[in-house]
């Protein structure tokens, strides 16, 4: 299973991290906010629309640069691998709200690591370095 994750990033070095709804595989965890690929789609549309879908915000795809990747198990249900593939972007239309998840928070970095993260995003916070985000 391919997944998309964007990590956005303020002028404040703070990144938007979302809680997971409950009732879903990882419920109650933190993650970066974006969700699964369909087949056939590119993968910045996938995200843009997931962006649209779950937080009310509008990214044209080309603001989103990659930040790595991570792999893992199957989830429950699908017999592929897990891949997330990272970008930030520092560039997006409007507020973001939690319309599907519990909750969304800027933080800075070494908060991020304080929240009880998705194993994979937990993984892929370091990526974030580079783009000025200090843990
Ligand atoms: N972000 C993230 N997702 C993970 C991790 N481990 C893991 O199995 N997943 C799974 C949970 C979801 O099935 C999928 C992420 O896609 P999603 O956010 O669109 O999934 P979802 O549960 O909302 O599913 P759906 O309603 O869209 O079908 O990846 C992880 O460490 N981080």
């Amino acid at each position: 299973m391919l997944v998309v994750a964007a990590a956005l990033l303020d002028g404040s070095s703070r990144v938007l991290m979302h809680r997971r709804p409950f009732a879903k595989h990882h419920g109650g965890l933190w993650e970066f906010p974006g969700g699964k690929v369909d087949p056939g789609e590119v993968p910045q549309d996938a995200l843009s629309r997931e962006l649209a879908e779950e937080l009310g915000i509008r990214v044209e795809p080309h603001r989103f640069a990659p930040a790595g990747f991570a792999t893992g198990a199957a989830v429950p249900g699908d017999d592929e691998p897990l891949v997330i593939l990272l970008y930030t972007c520092r560039h997006w239309h409007g507020e973001p709200l939690a319309l599907e998840g519990e909750e969304v928070r800027w933080c800075l970095g070494a908060d991020c690591s304080g929240l009880d993260l998705a194993p994979l995003d937990r993984e892929l916070l370091p990526n974030l370095k580079p783009f000025g985000i200090d843990l």
